[in-house]
């Protein structure tokens, strides 16, 4: 047999039918289901008079509108209330499992989805959100769909697609100190740009990418939609099965055994044949931050922020002039002399115990800088958790960072988490759009330690220079 990439190994052992044109329909093992993207898919259920196929296959959960304050009294905002009550009525319909913004399971949906060993190697992953790529980091195909593919889903657990070309991302090489996924991820999308994987699936691998925990390997998968891939992938290994082993949902006993055979007959083949290779070395990455308003202006934070006037294309430059603008940012600027009002840590980027335990190991001892609002808020509650039992809550609590209750909160602001006009913010988030954190609000992507540092200097630091 031909080898194969571990894209194609789960394409073909899914795939239900294939037409002459290309198109193809494959089966989906795990759908996952938040309030924004399913309403009408339901609605769709309820006048054909459908049910869902396969409810146990499918799991629910509120995120992106539910407050971080104290949810105990309900939630104020009357849109933000109707969108979770009309989850918890559409879940209860259709007999599907839902942990509501009270239940200690709930969080952000790709925090939880392998927190509860329902996401697991060979799968095929759908939900109605961008940032499905997350699961990829199992070995598992796992992209966004569509409202429309979300009730097709509900209804046939099937989903029709097109098969995407292979990319292989390889990074080789030791990370250094204080450099982390979130600037590989960000020196990846650098590179490529963000159209850079468009049309391809790319699986990640070489010694940095296989070092990385389980929580590095989703932050890094995470974005690959932002370097325009349709999903990320990193082949599973001794630190995937460690991970799921003994997860509620994850297979036990004699199953467990059989799931680990299949597993491990994953990996891409010696010999496959990838259409597109891009290597980079770790040894090189600093820390990134993010100038503009696209996730691919990176710039190493002992840099400067760039001249558009050096860019040949002229979309181009008027549009990293616009960013510029945008930003409130002139070319020449050191990094390190921009200046923070906000920070935010936290998202289905780096939300994940791990980058919790990265900030609070900076913000130990420290204070934040009487210029900045600094937040952290959790993926989840079961991060939550884990978090109090290991003290970080008073550790930031101490620093004078705000220690709030899961969601999607200041990441893309669709609850009262929210920069003002004009207002700067180093996130741990994954997108940097023009007012992707509420109106006028400036993003710069960072990693949980460089997001705490520039909570604490009230700037921009250099992570490596504090000893990290
Ligand atoms: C609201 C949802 C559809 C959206 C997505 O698909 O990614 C959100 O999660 C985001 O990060 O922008
Ligand atoms: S945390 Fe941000 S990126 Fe992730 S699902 Fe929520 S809104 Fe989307």
């Amino acid at each position: 047999m031909k080898p194969r990439t571990l894209y194609d190994k789960i394409w073909d052992d899914h795939l239900v039918d294939r037409q002459p044109d290309g198109t193809c329909l494959l089966y989906i093992d795990r759908h996952l289901v938040h309030e924004v993207t399913s309403p009408q898919a339901f609605e769709g259920l309820r006048i054909a008079g459908r049910k869902v196929h396969a409810p146990d296959k499918t799991l629910a959960v509120v995120d992106h509108n539910v407050p971080t304050t104290d949810r105990s009294k309900g939630i104020d905002d009357p849109e933000s209330a109707l969108q979770v009550d009309t989850l918890a009525t559409n879940a209860a319909d259709f007999g599907i499992e839902y942990y509501n913004e009270l239940d200690m399971r709930q969080g952000i949906v790709h925090i939880i989805g392998p927190e509860q060993g329902f996401t697991l190697p060979g799968m095929t992953i759908v939900c109605g959100d961008s940032h499905t790529s997350t699961h990829g980091a199992f070995g598992a195909l796992a992209h966004g769909i569509g409202t429309s593919e979300v009730e097709h889903v509900l209804a046939t657990q099937t989903l029709i697609q097109s098969k995407a070309k292979n990319m292989r991302v390889t990074v080789d090489g030791k990370l250094p100190d204080g450099v982390t996924a979130k600037d590989i991820i960000l020196a990846i999308i650098g590179e490529i740009g963000t159209a850079g994987g468009t049309g391809h699936v790319i699986e990640y691998a070489g010694e940095a990418i296989r070092s990385l925990s389980m929580e590095g390997r989703m932050t890094v998968c995470n974005m690959s939609i932002e370097g325009g891939a349709r999903a990320g992938m990193i082949a599973p290994d001794e630190i995937t099965y460690a991970y799921i082993a003994d997860r509620p949902r994850a297979p036990k006993g004699s199953a467990w055994d059989m799931a680990r055979a299949y597993w491990e007959s994953l990996p891409s083949d010696e010999g496959a044949h990838f259409d597109r290779e891009v290597r980079l070395d770790a040894a090189n990455l600093p820390p990134i931050v993010t100038w503009g308003s696209s996730p691919e202006d990176v710039i190493s934070v002992t840099g400067t922020v760039p001249n558009p006037d050096d860019i040949a294309d002229e979309n181009k430059r008027a549009s990293k002039w616009r960013a510029l603008k945008y930003m409130g940012l002139t070319p020449g600027t050191k990094m390190t002399d921009v200046t923070l009002d906000r920070v935010f840590i936290g998202s289905c980027t780096n939300g994940r115990i791990e980058d919790l335990r990265a900030a609070a190991k900076v913000a130990e001892g420290r204070k934040v800088a009487d210029s900045v609002n600094a937040m952290v808020v959790p993926g989840s509650g079961l991060v939550k958790a884990q978090a109090e039992a290991e003290g970080l809550d008073k550790i930031f609590l101490a620093a004078g960072f705000e220690w709030r209750e899961p969601g999607c909160s200041m990441c893309l602001a669709m609850n009262a988490d929210k920069l003002a006009p004009e207002e700067r913010c180093a996130s741990t988030s994954n997108r940097n759009f023009e007012g992707r954190q509420g109106f006028k609000g400036r993003t710069h992507l960072v990693s949980p330690a460089m997001a705490a540092a520039a909570a604490i200097a009230g700037r921009f630091v250099d992570i490596r220079d504090w000893g990290h």
